[in-house]
C-alpha cells in the first residue's frame, strides 16, 4: 500500500519484507533552525517530518477531483473539501466513467444508488445494471453491505427510541428529500466517512463510518484526523532520553543480565525473538509500581489474540512487539499494532449525556486487536491546566507522557467509558527497526467477545473513584449508579 496524500507531516514507507513502517510521527518543533543540531540523523529519518503544526489535508487523488467546483458545503471541517460540482455541472465537465464512486446506498424501489466523490447530493444517481455495477465498485459495495447490516441490528436494539429507530432509513433507503436537501448534514456525515476512510485504507486500515440516529442530527464532532502519533517537541526529548529507547543490543550490553523466564513465544522466529528479554530488561525489574499496582506482561498467541483469563483492568500492562532485531516477518503475530487495525469500526452519536461512541460493524472475539489510539504525545506541564478528557497515560514505556486526542486523534477518542467494559487500552513496545525512536502507542484489545452493533467501551477510572457520588453521571447502562469524575 502506497499512500498518496499524506498529512503535510509524514510520509509512510512499506520496507521490504516489513509491514508498513507505522512508528512514523511528526514534530512539532517551534525553532526549525535547531532542528538538525538537536536531532542529528532523526532530522532526515524518511519516516519522521518535522514541521510547526499538524495538517489534517484532504487526501489525494479522486478526493481533489471537486475542489473547484461551485457548490460550496457550508460547513468547515478540517480535512473534508467544501467545493463540490453539482448535477447542473455536468454538461460543462462531462459524464464520464471515470466518477469514483464515494457511497453506495438503495432506492425504496429496491435499485442501487450512488454518489460520487467531488459531487453533491445533486448528483446521486440511479444505476441500472446493479449487478455490474454492484461488481465494478465491489469496494464501496462492501462497505454499503457492512453499514446496512450493522443499522439492521441497530434497528432491533430495545435501547433505540422509535424515532432512532425510524432514522435508520437515511441511509437504509435513499429518499428524495435528502437528495434535494444538499446541505442537510448528512452528507457532512458521509464526507467524514469516506474521507477519514480513505486516510485509513492509504494505511492498510478498515474502514470507518460516522452515524447519528437523531431526527434532527447534531453536528458531527470536529476534530483532526491522524492514523499515527504526533509527537511534542518535549515529549520528543523525554522520549530520547528514556531507556525504553535503547536499542535492544544496547540494552544487553549495558545492563546487568538476568536469566530470562522461560515463556511460550509466538513468534514466527521464537528462537532469535528478543521481546521477551525486553521484557524483562526494561519492564520486569519490579513487579509492582510505587502504588502497588502490578505490571502485567501480556503476549499473543499464534494467532495475535491475547489470554485474557488473567486479566486484571487494575494492572498496567505492556505488550512487547517485535522489530528488526527478532528476524520475523511483517505477518509475525507479536507485530499485531504494526499491522494495523482489521475490523469495520463506526462512530456513533449515543445520547446527549454520552455524546459520540465507539460501536463494532463486525464482530471482534475476546482477545482481539480493536484498534490504535493515536494523538499527540505530550509531556503535560505540571502548573498548565489543560483538557485531560481525551488523555491516555502512559505508566511503563515513559513516566509522565499522555496521548492527548482532544483536538488531533483517531476513531479510538470516541470510546466511552463502561463500568464493565468490553475493551482495554494497553500500552505497546513497537517499532519495526531498532534504531527507530520509541514512540509509545496504546493498542486496544477486546476483553470480551463484542458483537455487530455494540458499544466498544473502556474504564476510564478504578471503582472507587466513580463511587464518590460527584462529578457525571455514568451513562454506562441504565441506573448506573456511578459517577464519571471531572478534572
Ligand atoms: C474521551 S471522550 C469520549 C468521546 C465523547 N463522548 C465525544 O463525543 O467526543 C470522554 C467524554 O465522553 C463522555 N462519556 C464517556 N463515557 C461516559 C459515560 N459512561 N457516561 C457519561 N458520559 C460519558 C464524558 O463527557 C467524557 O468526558
Amino acid at each position: 500500500m502506497n499512500p498518496k496524500n499524506q498529512t503535510a507531516i509524514t510520509q509512510d514507507v512499506k520496507l521490504p519484507g516489513h509491514p508498513i513502517h507505522r512508528s512514523i510521527c511528526g514534530v512539532i518543533v517551534a525553532k526549525p533552525t535547531s532542528i538538525q543540531q538537536k536531532y542529528g540523523e532523526l532530522s532526515t529519518h524518511p519516516q519522521i517530518q518535522f514541521g510547526p503544526k499538524f495538517k489534517n489535508e484532504i487526501p489525494s487523488g479522486s478526493a481533489r477531483d471537486g475542489q473547484n467546483g461551485p457548490y460550496m458545503a457550508k460547513w468547515m471541517y478540517p480535512g473534508i473539501p467544501r467545493k463540490k460540482l453539482r448535477l447542473e455541472d455536468v454538461e460543462t465537465h462531462g459524464q464520464t466513467n471515470n466518477w469514483t464512486v464515494q457511497a453506495i446506498y438503495k432506492s425504496k424501489m429496491g435499485n442501487l444508488m450512488c454518489s460520487y466523490v467531488g459531487w453533491n447530493a445533486s448528483a446521486v444517481y440511479e444505476q441500472f445494471n446493479p449487478r455490474k455495477f454492484a461488481k465494478d465498485n465491489r469496494e464501496a459495495m462492501d462497505t454499503a453491505n457492512l453499514r446496512d447490516a450493522f443499522l439492521k441490528v441497530m434497528k432491533n436494539d430495545p435501547e433505540l427510541t422509535n424515532e432512532m429507530k425510524k432514522a435508520t432509513g437515511k441511509w437504509l433507503w435513499m429518499r428524495h428529500e435528502l437528495l434535494e436537501d444538499e446541505d442537510n448534514v448528512f452528507w457532512l456525515y458521509e464526507d467524514l466517512t469516506y474521507f477519514h476512510s480513505k486516510i485509513h485504507i492509504d494505511y492498510g486500515l478498515a474502514p470507518l463510518m460516522y452515524i447519528c440516529l437523531k431526527k434532527e442530527m447534531v453536528d458531527p464532532p470536529r476534530f483532526k484526523y491522524t492514523a499515527f502519533n504526533i509527537v511534542e517537541e518535549t515529549a520528543m526529548d523525554a522520549i530520547l532520553e528514556g531507556r525504553s529507547n535503547w536499542a535492544f543490543r544496547k540494552l544487553q550490553n549495558t545492563m546487568k543480565r538476568t536469566k530470562p523466564e522461560p515463556r511460550p513465544n509466538a513468534c514466527e522466529t521464537p528462537g532469535t525473538c528478543v521481546c521477551d528479554r525486553l521484557f524483562d530488561l526494561l519492564y520486569a525489574r519490579s513487579r509492582t509500581n510505587h502504588r502497588g499496582w502490578k505490571r502485567q506482561y501480556v503476549t499473543p498467541d499464534n494467532r495475535g489474540i491475547l489470554d485474557m483469563s488473567s486479566f486484571e483492568i487494575e494492572h498496567f500492562r505492556v505488550i512487547i512487539e517485535c522489530s528488526d532485531a527478532c528476524g520475523c516477518s511483517s505477518k509475525c503475530p507479536r507485530r499485531r499494532a504494526q499491522q494495523g487495525q482489521s475490523k469495520h469500526l463506526v462512530v456513533y452519536y449515543e445520547n446527549e449525556v454520552i455524546k459520540f461512541g465507539l460501536r463494532a460493524a463486525e464482530k471482534i472475539q475476546k482477545g482481539e486487536f480493536v484498534c490504535e489510539y493515536t494523538g499527540v504525545v505530550v509531556l503535560p506541564k505540571k502548573d498548565v491546566q489543560r483538557n485531560e478528557s481525551y488523555d491516555a497515560t502512559i505508566n511503563l514505556l515513559n513516566e509522565n507522557l499522555v496521548i492527548d486526542s482532544s483536538q488531533i486523534g483517531n476513531l479510538a477518542r470516541f470510546m466511552s467509558h463502561a463500568c464493565e467494559p468490553n475493551a482495554v487500552m494497553i500500552e505497546t513496545h513497537s517499532r519495526v527497526k531498532e534504531s527507530d525512536p520509541l514512540i509509545p502507542r496504546i493498542s486496544v484489545y477486546a476483553l470480551k467477545d463484542i458483537a455487530v452493533g455494540e458499544k466498544i467501551a473502556i474504564s476510564y477510572y478504578r471503582t472507587e473513584l466513580m463511587q464518590t457520588g460527584v462529578g457525571i453521571k455514568c451513562g454506562c447502562r441504565p441506573n448506573c449508579p456511578n459517577h464519571l469524575p471531572t478534572a
